[in-house]
């Protein structure tokens, strides 16, 4: 199946945060915060750009985006954020068959990551999701809008809320991702700031990307 070349992207921002004690969107990385920094990085690679948040969203520097928010207040973790992302691709894109999300917190990830998902999409309700040396990264994926019903129904029924028992049922298909490659070493291109000392981490691997 060849994807429609138009896939909009979410960048999802509606979690807690709780590790970090404040809004990691929020948060400055090398002089941009990190929702900016996640926008600039997927708007290249989509149709159109919005965030997913539940509270009050600051854009800095950035473009202002669409912000929309859960659809109840379960706070079921990063699938309410996705099911949300759904409906409001529904909503705005009625023509999109699938979008695209990230996580507020990863300023590293790959350049072609839509474009690598999309090539591992073969029908209309495969989701695919992003892989690296670390692991599966459930919250990097291209999820189809006519999963919405099935998603809803699925958080509705208490299915389990882990992502990655959601991405099994459907048997997503996954792609690889290689290290980010720098003169101190590598580093997972999917380096996901959750504490004080991750965003300590990401500040030292900027300042070697930028050297
Ligand atoms: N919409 C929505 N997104 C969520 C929810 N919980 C987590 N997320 C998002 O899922 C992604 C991964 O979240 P984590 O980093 O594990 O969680 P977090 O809530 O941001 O931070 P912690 O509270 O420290 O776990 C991030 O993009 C979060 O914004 C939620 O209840 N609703
Ligand atoms: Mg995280």
């Amino acid at each position: 199946m060849a994807l429609a070349a138009a896939i909009p992207g979410v960048i999802l921002a509606g979690g807690l945060s709780s590790r970090m004690g404040q809004d990691k969107a929020r948060i400055r990385l090398g002089g941009a915060s990190l929702l900016d920094r996640a926008a600039r990085r997927l708007r290249p690679q989509v149709s159109t750009l919005a965030v997913n948040a539940n509270g009050p969203v600051l854009f800095g520097e950035g473009e202002e985006l669409p912000v929309f928010a859960d659809l109840d207040a379960a706070r079921a973790g990063p699938l309410s954020g996705v099911l949300a992302a759904l409906d409001h691709t529904r909503r705005t894109q009625p023509e999109a068959s699938h979008v695209a999300t990230v996580p507020t917190d990863s300023p590293f990830f790959p350049e072609d990551l839509v474009a690598r998902l999309a090539r591992a999409v073969d029908g209309p309700e495969r989701i695919a999701v992003a892989r690296s040396e670390a692991g599966l990264h459930p919250v990097f994926a291209l999820w189809p809008v006519a999963l919405a019903g099935d998603l809803a129904a699925w958080l509705a029924g208490g299915g389990a809320l882990r992502v990655r028992s959601y991405l099994e049922r459907h048997q997503a298909r996954e792609v690889t991702f290689p290290p980010v490659e720098t003169a101190r070493g590598s580093f997972d291109p999917f380096f996901n700031i959750n504490t004080p000392a991750d965003l300590d981490a990401a500040e030292n691997w900027l300042w070697v990307l930028e050297r």
